[in-house]
């Protein structure tokens, strides 16, 4: 009889010994990482530590100066059009045009990243109902709040259902409510299959949704690993002694 073993979820993303500068001085270091679909990794680093640098590399914006990225196994430096197609971002800040209302960005999104006609308005409407954006759909990004904006930008990343989502401090500006709706859609998502990435400076948040961490610290990976359920004072503890150790000034 023959056994058949249940292969692992197949890789979503792998960075390869990536490096980046900005503004003349070291911003990512030798970085080398990987993520199955179906996982949420969360990213942590205090203020300069690089996470943003990080995830709009991750992300297509930001070209790395070495190394390589990979998304389900191909090299999107070489292919940018995959990188449209198969990630959704949201960046820090939202980045929303302030005269276009909240159904026009998710149509604009949605074109950008290659959905058209009755599979474009599948989509939108699916994500309207999912965030509950119908009472906003027809206000401009310009009036919406800070929390609103950023459930707009959520939208906007997921519209064309990515393999990778990609979500640079998500909780900042949600109230408790939004908050506890993110971690549910995070876990959502990850059980559909999308792999998730997310920074934050929230350690609670990533004992609660995040399969995985990652611990950045002046450019430099220093921790990698699972993250135990109810785990937190020793998450605590390994962010608190990375953050504080001084590191040997490095090469710029
Ligand atoms: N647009 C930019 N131009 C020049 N340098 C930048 C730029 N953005 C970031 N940097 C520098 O790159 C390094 C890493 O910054 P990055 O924003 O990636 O860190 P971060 O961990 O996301 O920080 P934070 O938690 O404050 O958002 C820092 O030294 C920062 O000053």
């Amino acid at each position: 009889m023959t056994t058949i073993i249940p292969a692992d979820p197949p890789l979503a993303l792998q960075l390869d010994h990536v490096a980046r500068r900005r503004a003349g001085r070291v911003a990512v270091r030798d970085l080398s990482l990987s993520l199955l679909r179906g996982q949420v990794l969360g990213l942590l680093g205090v203020n300069g530590a690089g996470k943003s640098t990080t995830l709009s590399m991750i992300a297509g914006a930001l070209r790395p100066d070495t190394g390589a990225i990979k998304l389900n196994g191909e090299d999107f430096l070489e292919r940018p059009e995959l990188a449209r197609t198969g990630i959704g971002w949201l960046p820090e800040r939202a980045p929303l045009w302030p005269e276009l209302n909240v159904i026009e960005h998710l149509d604009a999104h949605a074109r950008l990243r290659g959905l058209r006609g009755a599979a474009l308005h599948a989509a939108r409407n699916a994500i309207v109902e999912r965030l509950e954006l119908q009472p906003l759909a027809r206000r401009l990004a310009g009036v919406l709040s800070q929390g609103q904006r950023q459930r707009l930008g959520l939208a906007c990343a997921l519209v064309h259902r990515p393999t990778l989502l990609v979500l640079d401090e998500p909780a900042n500006a949600l109230d408790p409510v939004q908050m506890a709706a993110l971690r549910s859609l995070i876990r959502e998502q990850a059980a559909a299959g999308t792999a998730v990435i997310l920074s934050t400076h929230v350690l609670s948040e990533v004992t609660a949704v995040c399969d995985r961490v990652a611990i950045l610290h002046e450019g430099a990976l220093q921790h990698e690993g699972m993250v135990e359920a109810g785990d937190h004072a020793a998450l605590e503890r390994r962010f608190f002694e990375i953050a504080m150790t001084p590191r040997p000034a490095q090469a710029a």
